[in-house]
């Protein structure tokens, strides 16, 4: 029984998802393609990393391994020698789409079946009754954007003219989301979470997954910077998860960075924040320390997904990777008899794969206690094997989907 820690590297794919094509990702690898770039010198950065990829740790649990198994090919600079400590092995995707509510959500039992609702890739890509809604419902002088952008761009792009006009800058991807940025002072970050829940409201029926308040701060195109106040105003899961079902039978769940975001506030009774993956570990670590016997830990590393895979910053994903590497055995010899670490991820971001967005993979599955014996645990047919392995091994009822891996 004791505890259960999940930490969910977002994006960090492992290539080898059987229907990569129907995305457009047939050949996408996460892991694959920076342990390329970095044996092939391309992931050097001054100051912040060079060489091959040295995740010492990661390969002890089982990660070079695991993504042999996925892909059929060893990553370049991972160790193959010493046999791994844990369980290894892949999770493959079952839900429709590639996005992180999907992800998440199937991690914790609940795989998604049905269509998120999407905006077309035209501008303008917002319908314009939509549009019309949105201006007058919240008040405003018009919108600005009104297309698929990275986020990071559109904020050069037409910040500027925000802050002239009022107008929030409105965008979507490839993902099921509604985004909203706007300046924390001019605009005001209490009126922009306002407005997103305006929004929220006005796209449900348009069944989009997310409303996401983009928040930033500068003064002009060169210095704007988003802030660590992003919040997603999600849709409930379509059924219990396995957070609910723990937080129903009195267990507390600790959820750290956007989990309490994802899971639509629901099942998660401890909210922990913090701004980058640094504070993330350091939240998580906290977390350790007060869970008690039955609790579950979930964090979520956004850093990997949002400063490095959207970013195509190849340097800056494996430093990230690396970085984590280097601090996981803080948590490791935090963990007591009986409790179970399970790392993984909510889909891929190949920094090396052409546009910004997501890539449909396969996800590493590593799984390490003080008393797991190690083995293989081969390529999992759901992620819902993962919830439904912590739900056995914190003792509660069994789920509808998945197995337990242990
Ligand atoms: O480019 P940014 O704003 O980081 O957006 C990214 O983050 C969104 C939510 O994860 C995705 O839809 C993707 O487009
Ligand atoms: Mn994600
Ligand atoms: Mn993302």
């Amino acid at each position: 029984m004791p505890r259960a820690i999940l930490c969910v590297l977002d994006s960090f794919g492992i290539g080898g998802a059987e229907d990569a094509a129907r995305f457009g990702d047939a050949g996408a690898d996460t892991l694959g393609h920076i342990a390329r770039a970095c044996a092939a010198g391309e992931a050097d950065r001054e100051g912040l990393r060079s060489g091959p990829l040295r995740l010492p740790v990661l390969d002890r649990l089982g990660l070079g391994r695991a993504a042999e198994l996925s892909t059929g090919t060893r990553p370049e600079g991972l160790d193959f020698e010493e046999e791994p400590g844990g369980l290894w092995g892949y999770g493959i995707e079952t839900s429709r789409g590639k996005d992180t509510p999907s992800g998440h959500w199937e991690i914790a039992g609940v795989p998604v079946d049905f269509d998120w609702g999407y905006f077309p890739n035209e501008v303008p890509s917002f319908p314009e009754d939509l549009t019309r809604a949105i201006i007058e419902r919240g008040d405003l002088p018009g919108i600005l954007g009104n297309k698929h952008a990275s986020g990071t761009v559109i904020i050069q792009e037409l910040g500027e003219e925000h802050i002239k006009t009022g107008k929030p800058i409105c965008y979507t991807s490839a993902d099921s989301v509604f985004q909203i940025a706007a300046h924390e002072e001019h605009f005001g970050l209490e009126r922009l979470y306002k407005l997103c829940e305006i929004v929220r409201e006005l796209v449900d029926p348009l069944n989009i997954g997310r409303v996401i308040a983009r928040p930033f701060v500068g003064e002009t195109a060169e210095d704007f910077e988003r802030t660590a106040n992003r919040r997603d105003y999600s849709v409930l899961p379509p059924e219990p998860t396995v957070l609910d079902r723990l937080a129903a039978d009195g267990r507390r769940v600790f959820g750290i960075g956007k989990i309490s975001d994802i899971f639509a506030h629901q099942g998660v009774t401890d909210v922990l924040k913090g701004a980058g993956n640094d504070e993330l570990f350091d939240r998580t670590l906290e977390a350790i320390e007060k869970a008690e016997d039955g609790n579950l830990v979930f964090a979520n590393f956004i850093d990997f997904d949002s400063l490095y895979g959207h970013r195509r910053d190849v340097a800056g994903y494996a430093a990230a990777l690396e970085a984590f590497d280097a601090r996981l055995p803080e948590m490791m010899e935090r963990l007591r008899e009986g409790d179970l670490l399970i790392l993984t991820a909510d889909h891929g971001c190949d920094p090396t794969w052409p546009g910004t967005d997501h890539t449909r993979e396969h996800v590493p599955i590593l799984c390490w206690g003080p008393e797991v014996a190690p083995r293989p645990i081969g390529g999992r047919p759901t992620f819902a094997d993962i919830g439904e392995t912590i739900a056995i091994h914190l003792g509660i009822a069994p789920g509808p989907n998945g197995a337990s891996f242990r």
